[in-house]
């Protein structure tokens, strides 16, 4: 007998994401379970989700065992076991991610509520729309039943944008790289942090050994990657955000690598004197569905200021999406 279908719900499956984490999803890229995919779409664009839906069907893949789409987040979202929120605004030339609470943000409250009521028991929630660490906090606090370690904002596109860049500066392949990590917040301020991460076993910053290029190259470079995209080609990431989505639900789902660990932004639990309650990135190992940040790292005073900035930044979302009456 073929094993139950994993259901997996993707939000703005029309848009530009969907249309690349579509075809990777149900060609197999969450391991051998077949999945069912479960599409929301706000009204106005199910026609053309109808045609993305045709050219799924189109592909014949023998691990896609059903599609169902729809407006109505209750529907869609009834008895899923992975929720893939990436349906919102994205931001254009010259805007911040924070710029887009505002519009975001009632997004987020619905599907938390949609979630809440009809999600399978097992559900876990990876928010991609922007801006991801605050959306996912909206999410979070309108599922009340919905344990909050279920919810986590990707972060995982800024991590593998980090390990790409240092592989290039060290001559390194990618796969030589471990221990990457991004603290904080998917914006601006977020910290790409080289003091734990290693390049064939040596210590990054070590084998770097340029202090300048890391404050003034590897960390610019990283946190303004996604201007940097939109820049050139007048749309924001697309297939390395689907890429990095799939990523993050691969390992949630299936494990990070033994010597290695992810990056997730999950709700703090004070760990390195994030506060309690935000959706913070932080190095986490994973397991059978479960997540840990790794825990004994040292912060010097540099990470200390960066890791801070962009938590500071964080607390203020948290408290302008209060004032909105979204949390
Ligand atoms: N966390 C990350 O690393 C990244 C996040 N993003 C963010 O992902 C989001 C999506 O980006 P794109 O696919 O490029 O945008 P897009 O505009 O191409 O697609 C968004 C889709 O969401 C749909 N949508 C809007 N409201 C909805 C709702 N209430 N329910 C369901 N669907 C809804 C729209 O109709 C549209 O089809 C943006 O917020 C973008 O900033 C993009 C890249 C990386
Ligand atoms: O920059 C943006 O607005 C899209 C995004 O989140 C990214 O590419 O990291």
């Amino acid at each position: 007998m073929s094993p139950t279908p994993l259901k997996v719900a993707v939000t703005g499956a029309a848009g530009q994401i969907g249309y690349s984490l579509l075809f990777r999803l149900a060609s197999g890229a969450l391991g051998d379970r077949p999945i069912e995919l479960r599409l929301l779409e706000i009204e106005p664009a199910l026609k053309t989700l109808e045609g993305v839906v045709m050219e799924l069907d189109d592909c014949a893949f023998p691990g896609l065992a059903g599609i169902e789409i729809g407006h109505e987040a209750e529907k869609v979202f009834e008895g899923v076991n992975l929720a893939l929120l990436v349906g919102a605004r994205p931001r254009g030339p010259g805007m911040e991610r924070g710029d887009l609470l505002e519009a975001n943000g009632a997004i987020f409250t619905a599907q938390g509520k949609a979630l809440n009521a009809v999600a399978a028991d097992d559900v876990r929630i990876g928010v991609t729309g922007n801006p991801a660490n605050t959306n996912a906090l909206i999410a979070m606090t309108n599922a009340p039943d919905i344990d909050p370690s279920r919810f986590s904002a990707l972060t995982r596109l800024d991590h593998n944008r980090a390990i790409s860049q240092l592989a290039a500066k060290t001559g390194a392949s990618v796969t030589e790289i471990k221990k990457m990590t991004i603290w904080g917040n998917h914006s601006a301020t977020q910290y790409p942090d080289l003091f734990h991460a290693e390049v064939r076993g040596q210590n990054a910053a070590e084998a770097v050994g340029d202090q300048d290029w890391l404050e003034n190259t590897f960390i610019p470079t990283v946190a303004k990657r996604g201007a940097a995209i939109i820049d050139a080609r007048g749309s924001s990431s697309a297939a390395s955000a689907a890429s990095a989505t799939v990523d993050a639900a691969r390992d949630w789902l299936h494990g990070s690598a033994q010597d290695d660990w992810v990056s997730m932004a999950v709700v703090s639990d004070g760990s390195y004197g994030v506060p309690e309650g935000l959706i913070s990135s932080f190095p986490v190992t994973t397991k059978d569905g479960d997540w840990k940040i790794v825990q004994g790292l040292e912060i010097d005073d540099f990470s200390r200021g960066r890791i801070d900035a962009s938590t500071a930044e964080l607390a203020e979302e948290r408290d302008a999406v209060k004032g909105l009456g979204l949390i």
